[in-house]
């Protein structure tokens, strides 16, 4: 059996794989103080609690948080006996390498999204993913991650806001009922609303015109269902693109060899 560790800045999810379905799928805060032995009790309670009896065999780690991946791998060791993949280092190998700049370390998120859609739909493709950034990546017509964007996350946007003006609250992000808003919320909401809408359309289309060639955009992330509600901004909205994308990457090194 598989585990799959998607650790973004905000979030860690593991994701149980059997080789046909994710059995199960849960979330924790991502805490870099979080040792081995915490994660563990917390993995193991909640597979308990499903009733799940399974023997975790191999491991594949993405994470854009590299203070985390140490405690990581001694869970890996200590309790499933197994070294882990770690997407990003020189011994993990991917279907299609990246084409930047010479020196740069594409975001392991970004890197298991490439390889995740291209499994799914081929290439000439934008990925968006609302995390904690949101990111567009750009997956050519053979699979390689060849650059994208790097915006502001929304939640992030919306804590910026409340934290520099001493009179704007804390709001959560929701689309608003009209963008004319008639009290301080509301017009934070459209503002966000809005203008995220206006965000993912821009750079889409800016994208697709500088790619020249044509395009489509696939959405992921929780907040991907809520902005396609202000616009069609999504050729596909797909949840689980990330955990799908470690289980193609975790395929192509145990097919080549690597493990
Ligand atoms: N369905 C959702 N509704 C509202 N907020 C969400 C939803 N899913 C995620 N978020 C928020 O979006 C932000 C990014 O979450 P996540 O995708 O877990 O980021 P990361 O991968 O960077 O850790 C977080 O602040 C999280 O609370
Ligand atoms: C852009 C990111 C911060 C997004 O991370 P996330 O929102 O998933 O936590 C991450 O992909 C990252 O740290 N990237 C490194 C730089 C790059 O991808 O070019
Ligand atoms: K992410």
């Amino acid at each position: 059996m598989l585990l799959c560790i998607d650790c973004g800045n905000t979030n860690t999810v593991f994701s149980v794989w059997d080789g046909e379905r994710f059995l199960a799928t849960f979330r924790t805060s991502t805490e870099h103080q979080r040792t081995a032995d915490q994660y563990f009790v917390w993995f193991s309670t909640l597979m308990e609690n499903r009733k799940l009896e399974v023997a975790i065999t191999d491991c594949i780690i993405s994470s854009t948080v590299p203070r985390v991946v140490f405690n990581l791998r001694v869970l890996c060791d200590r309790y499933f006996d197994t070294r882990p993949i770690v997407v990003g280092k020189p011994d993990c190998l991917l279907p299609v390498n990246p084409r930047v700049d010479e020196g740069t370390q594409v975001g392991p998120d970004r890197l298991v999204n490439t390889a995740g859609a291209y499994d799914r739909h081929g290439g000439d493709l934008i990925v968006v993913d609302f995390g904690t950034a949101t990111t567009f990546d750009v997956v050519a017509h053979d699979g390689a991650y060849v650059g994208g964007v790097i915006a502001p996350g929304v939640n992030l946007s919306l804590e910026a806001l409340h934290r520099a003006a001493a009179a704007l609250p804390h709001v959560d992000v929701t689309k608003p009922q009209a963008v004319i808003g008639t009290n301080t919320v509301a017009c934070m909401q459209s503002g966000v609303f809005w203008g995220y809408v206006g965000l993912v359309r821009g750079i889409c289309d800016r994208i697709k015109a500088e790619y020249d060639c044509p395009m489509r955009i696939i959405g992921t992330g929780g907040l991907a269902p809520l902005f396609s509600q202000g616009d069609v901004l999504f050729d596909l909205i797909e949840d689980d693109l990330t955990m799908h994308g470690l289980t193609v990457i975790y395929s192509h090194n145990k097919e080549n060899g690597s493990i």
